[in-house]
Formats: structure tokens, sequence, C-alpha cells
């Protein structure tokens, strides 16, 4: 029997990052940096107004006060986007909107709501000023959230709204990136039909490859190929071996047993690691890479052991081929109410999480899928430490696609 850290040390052992690729930022979103984003200019690129108001010279103005108003001349105007720097002479000041360029003779932008021109926000003519705070006041200086060639995002980032905007902000049109991990989703059973058509005998409704593709989408893989498979070893391994070239990581579930018609094993016995592993549910685990081809997973075919290994064993194996380091997806929880656990395996109950507490989500028996689903996270018992007691502090995995 393997621990579930030597089953993932197997398992990372064999999974790399992808080599990057230049991606537009159009087409970055989720995907990890491989290199760091810098500034192609400073941040921001020149000095401008923080403020709609008048852009002049402090010391023309730095005796006003609401009742001693000073008036200045407006002589210019300079809306955002505009490339003009209109000379100012003691006295004058130019209209200014909140992001142009600051005339190269003014240093300090009076808003608007300090002068006496009100709503009629005068582009020429005279203007009071009742108030000036000091000289730069709304002003924003080129560079000072980021000089040119400064890091703005670090390589190994993963790329959301924000870190988009960032980079777009900086000036990159296009990042270096890991390319999403090409997924494919195998599921094997002769029992197993499409949801919704009628079910004979000894049949079920097919879940998992439903389950593992949507969970490795949330997980940033992107699911190229999915497929209902028959126990027929020769014809799952020619559809494997059809697959593989174009694929960075295979999921397959179901068939890692020891049954007289286990697919999986029968198919890639020789080839793969199938190991026991100490945890429940998700004991048989199959892993490994057929001839040349990507890492390749089998998956207990238990809807609830798949899901949990997804979690557990797939789901760090996508952040390494995304070039993703440090995910942590697990929080201490108190349990709101007891369960029972066997002492020789690491246990990962369903469990619903409320607040920082957290309770079993049905009976957690490895077929219960329709009551998976009321679960949002795994509580994680290790080996040894027998049941957990209302107000016990327990272990919580994030369930993928739900934050
Ligand atoms: N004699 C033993 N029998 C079993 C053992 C054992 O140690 N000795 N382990 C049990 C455990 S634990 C698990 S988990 C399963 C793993 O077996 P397989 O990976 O071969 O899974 P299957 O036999 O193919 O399926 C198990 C179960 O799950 C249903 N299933 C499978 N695939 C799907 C799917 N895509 N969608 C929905 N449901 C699926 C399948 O119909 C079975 O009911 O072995 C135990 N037996
Ligand atoms: O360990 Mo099996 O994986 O319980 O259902």
């Amino acid at each position: 029997m393997f621990s579930v850290a030597q089953h993932l040390d197997l398992v990372l052992a064999q999974c790399a990052p992808l080599a990057p690729v230049t991606a537009p930022l159009t087409a970055a979103r989720g995907l990890v940096l491989a290199s760091p984003v810098v500034a192609a200019h400073a941040l921001p690129p020149f000095d401008n107004a923080a403020m709609d108001g008048y852009a002049l010279r402090f010391a023309d103005v730095a005796s006003a006060a609401p009742d001693a108003a000073v008036s200045v001349q407006v002589v210019a105007d300079v809306a955002a986007g505009s490339a003009a720097d209109p000379p100012l002479a003691p006295g004058e000041a130019a209209r200014i909107m909140t992001g142009a360029p600051m005339p190269t003779d003014a240093d300090t932008v009076v808003p608007l709501e300090e002068t006496t021109s009100g709503s009629a926000f005068p582009a020429r003519g005279c203007v009071d000023v009742m108030r000036a705070a000091r000289e730069g006041a709304h002003v924003r200086r080129a560079g000072e959230e980021a000089q040119a060639g400064a890091v703005v995002l670090d390589a190994g980032v993963p790329l959301g709204p924000r870190q988009l905007a960032a980079a777009a902000a900086a000036g990159s049109s296009e990042v270096t990136v890991h390319p999403a991990p090409r997924v494919a989703v195998f599921a094997t059973g002769d029992e197993l039909v499409t949801p919704g058509a009628p079910l004979a005998r000894g049949q079920l409704w097919e879940s998992n490859s439903l389950l593992l593709t949507e969970l490795v989408t949330a997980a940033g893989g992107s699911v190229t190929h999915v497929e209902l498979a028959r126990d027929e070893r020769e014809a799952l391994r020619a559809r494997v071996a059809t697959v593989q070239a174009s694929v960075d990581l295979i999921v397959i579930t179901g068939g890692v047993g020891a049954g007289a018609y286990d697919v999986v094993r029968q198919a890639f016995g020789d080839v793969l690691d199938f190991r026991e592993v100490a945890m429940q549910p998700g004991r048989p685990q199959a892993f490994g890479r057929v001839g040349g081809g990507p890492p390749m997973f089998g998956l207990p075919g238990n809807p609830v052991a798949a899901a949990v290994s997804f979690e557990v064993f797939v789901r760090p194996a996508i952040a390494r081929l995304r070039g993703l380091t440090g995910e942590t997806r697990t929080f201490t929880a108190t349990a709101a109410e007891g369960w029972r656990v066997r002492a020789d395996r690491q246990q990962y109950l369903p469990v619903i999480v409320d607040g920082r507490l957290v309770r079993p989500a049905g009976a957690g028996r490895s077929h219960f899928v329709a009551r998976l689903a009321q679960a949002d996270a795994y509580a994680v018992v290790p080996p040894g430490i027998g049941d957990v007691r209302a107000g016990d502090a327990v272990t919580v995995l994030k369930a993928t696609g739900d934050g």
C-alpha cells in the first residue's frame, strides 16, 4: 500500500510545465506566465492631471483663499489624448482634463471645484482660484507606479482579469505563457449508457466523463477529447494510441480494479503503475505513460472515488503542466458533528462548508454521486487519527469549481 504523498510524488515526477508559447492578451486568460511582464514605458508614461481643472504655476496662486481669490488668465485647453504643450506665462493657466498631459510650464492642477468657474468651466478668460493645496497637487507623476523596465507581473502568475489589465497597461499586446494542457477524458465500462437513454437491466447512466471534463476545465485544462470506451482491451489501446499524440494528459476512469473485465488494467497493466493507495475512497490508482505518450491516469470508476482522485492527483498534475507553483487548496475548519473514520487510510469525506464549520454531505459512500452534489469540499482525515468528534479541527480540501 502506498501513501497519498508517495503516489503524488510518482505523478508529479512525470509532469513538467508545458513549453512556453506566445499568446495575445485576449487569448491568455487563465494561463500562467512563463516570463515576467515588464513595463514598456514608465507608468504613468507622462505627467498628467488627476482632476478636471486648471493647470498653472503654484507660485501664482499660493496665497489664494475663499475670501481672497486669485485671478488667472486661461489661455489654452488640454484634453486627454492631446499632444499640445501650451506655453504659460506667469499668471496664466490652461484648462485641463483628467489624464491630459501637464503643460511643461505648469506644476499644479486646481480642480474646477476650487475655482469660481462652476459648471461653466471656461476654456478662455479670467477664472478666480479660491484655494491651491500645494505645489504638485493633483498631478500624477510619470513613473510613480512603475519605472520603464520594471517587472509588473512575475513568471508563475496566473492571468486573471486584473493581471491582464496590468499587462495591457504596461504596454504588452502578447505574453509568454504555458499553454493550457490539452486533456483527453475516457470513461470505460460496458454497463454505462448515455444519460437519458433507456436503461436495461445492469446498466447505469454515465456521469464520470462529464464530471472530469468540467473538473479539468475548471482547473485550467482544455478538454479536447471525451469518449465512452467499451471493455475491450485492444479497442481501448487503439483509441489511446490515436489520441495521445495530440494531448498533454489522458484521464481514464473505471476498469482499474482487479475484476475480470477491468479494461484499463488489461490494456495497460504492463506499462502503467497500478497501485493500492491508502486513501478512502480512491484506493485503486493507475498512472504512467504509454510508449512516448503523455502522462496518463487510470482513476477508479466509483464516481466519488473519481472526484476525490481528481482533487488529490489530477489537479496537482494539471497545475504542474500549467506552470503553477504553490497552489494551496486546503484550509482548516471545525467539525460541526462527528463521523466514523477508517484508521488505516486517509479519508476524504464530502462535506458541506458553512463558514468555518463542516458537516458530512450524505453518507460519503463512493457510489453516492447524487449526494456528492451537496458537497462543496472534502474533509481530509489522515490515517491513524480515528473518528472525528464534533468540535475537532479538520483539514478541508476545496472542491474544484467551488472557488
Ligand atoms: N474484489 C475487489 N473489488 C473491488 C475492490 C477491491 O479492492 N477488491 N475495490 C473497490 C473499489 S474501492 C473501487 S473504487 C472499485 C474500482 O474499480 P474500477 O476502477 O475497476 O471501477 P469499475 O469497476 O469500472 O466501476 C466501479 C463502479 O463505478 C461505476 N462507474 C464506473 N465508471 C463510471 C462512469 N463513467 N459513470 C458512472 N459510474 C461509473 C461502475 O458502474 C461501478 O459501479 O472497485 C471496487 N471493487
Ligand atoms: O476506494 Mo474505492 O475508490 O472506494 O471507491
